[in-house]
């Protein structure tokens, strides 16, 4: 599994506005939004392109498009909805494959309570996003979602990853590659990411 931290300068800058204590809700949903169109740019860049054959105002040529199927994009419900519309700005054709899980506050272990997968998913990049990966439990189950539903490729993006998460996934799907806005320094006593942002699904949804 490779493990990517992103260097973008602009990245670095809006996690750091993230993680203010006093940010609103409409800030953070913008930045989170910015951020997911960063990642999502860079994720992106490993993907194939091929010559195909169109005709252009001077003539015919050969014009290097994706090679592959639009990819699907997986929002874990409920704090990915707040990277969908940044994701959508650079793949505005993708499918949509919605997953929903939280976290048992005490254990916290996943439960699924939502599951909606597109039929066709074996021909498709699946692309998860969501703002957190902290013990790693959600993004494990989510991948598992996905491959019994057929996806042989997958790609995870998060604004911010605690290295503990990264290692659990390393060690359930090595074949699955990350994309991270920041990588943190550790989770604390109840699971949360320090120095982290906080709970991402109440301050998107404004239920803090
Ligand atoms: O790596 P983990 O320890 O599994 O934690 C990460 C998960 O926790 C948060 O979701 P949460 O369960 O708070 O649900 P929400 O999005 O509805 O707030 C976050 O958005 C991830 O999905
Ligand atoms: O720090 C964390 C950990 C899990 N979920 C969050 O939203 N924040
Ligand atoms: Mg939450």
């Amino acid at each position: 599994m490779a493990v990517f931290e992103s260097k973008h300068p602009l990245v670095k800058h809006k996690v750091s506005l993230l993680r203010d204590v006093n940010i609103s809700v409409k800030s953070f949903r913008e930045l989170t939004k910015e951020v997911a169109v960063l990642l999502t740019v860079e994720a992106t860049q490993q993907f194939d392109v091929a010559n195909v054959d169109m005709t252009c105002w001077s003539g015919d040529i050969q014009a290097p498009m994706l090679s592959k199927q639009q990819p699907t994009l997986v929002p874990i419900l409920r704090a990915g909805l707040g990277m969908l519309d940044g994701a959508l700005t650079i793949l505005p054709c993708a499918k949509i494959s919605v997953v929903g899980l939280r976290r048992d506050e005490k254990t916290l272990d996943p439960e699924t309570y939502y599951e909606n997968i597109i039929n066709d998913i074996e021909d498709r990049t699946a692309i998860i996003i969501d703002p957190m990966l902290a013990t790693g439990g959600t993004a494990v189950a989510t991948i598992d979602l996905l491959k019994q539903s057929g996806c042989k490729h997958i790609i995870a993006l998060f604004l911010v990853a605690a290295p503990e998460g990264i290692e659990v996934l390393q060690k359930s799907h090595p074949d699955v590659d990350l994309f991270v806005g920041v990588i943190d320094q550790q989770l604390n006593e109840n699971g949360y990411i320090l120095p982290g942002l906080g709970d991402a699904g109440d301050k998107i949804f404004g239920t803090l």
